[in-house]
């Protein structure tokens, strides 16, 4: 199946000049939705991993279903101030200031292996951060799974960990 297809793209959102890669086509239709999740559950299983990290929040859409395919658990890295109780945090730079992503302590056990799972990679900055992250907290990051690869934007050189991604666009 032609996932490619069920992908719509909107230009000029959410700024002027971005060409926005929008899932929700394929999500509202059940067999592109059930062969990405099938897709996608293949390609994380070959990490082998003993537990998924999914970054919000179009990850957490991919990671519930592919984690409980796997029959393993998922934490999900979130923005900062969104997670109560103790929580571990990583700051890092965007194009213009920063930002934190956070994961709540204690629920990856150290030298677990954990795979990163997002809808989307562009520049890779949130992904490497959560990279960072999760290292922060034990944690040996095994690969990482995306839907969407912007290639044009060059994150997969900004990524030091194995990554697949199962549709590439030349743009971004
Ligand atoms: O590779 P990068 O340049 O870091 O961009 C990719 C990230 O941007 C999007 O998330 P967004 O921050 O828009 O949040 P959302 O998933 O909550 O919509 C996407 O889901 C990735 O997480
Ligand atoms: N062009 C794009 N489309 C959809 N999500 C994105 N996240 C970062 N860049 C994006």
């Amino acid at each position: 199946m032609d996932l490619k297809a069920h992908i719509r793209t909107i230009p000029d959102f959410p700024k002027p000049g971005i060409l926005f890669y929008d899932i929700s086509t394929l999500l509202a239709h059940a067999e592109a939705w059930r062969e990405t999740v099938e897709r996608l559950a293949d390609a994380v299983r070959a990490y082998r991993p003993d537990v998924l990290a999914a970054i919000e929040s179009r990850g957490f859409i991919f990671a519930a279903p592919v984690a409980y395919k796997l029959g393993i658990g998922f934490t999900m890295v979130r923005k900062v101030g969104k997670l109560p109780g103790a929580v571990v945090s990583h700051a890092y730079d965007l194009e213009y200031g920063s930002d934190t992503l956070q994961v709540a302590e204690g629920l990856v056990p150290a030298g677990s292996r954990v795979v990163l799972i997002d809808d989307l990679l562009a520049t890779g900055g949130t992904a490497q951060a959560s990279v960072q992250l999760l290292r922060k907290v034990g944690a040996e990051v095994a690969g990482a799974v995306f839907l969407i690869e912007l290639m044009g934007l060059k994150g997969r050189a900004r990524l030091d960990v194995p990554m697949t991604t199962l549709l590439g666009y030349e743009g971004g």
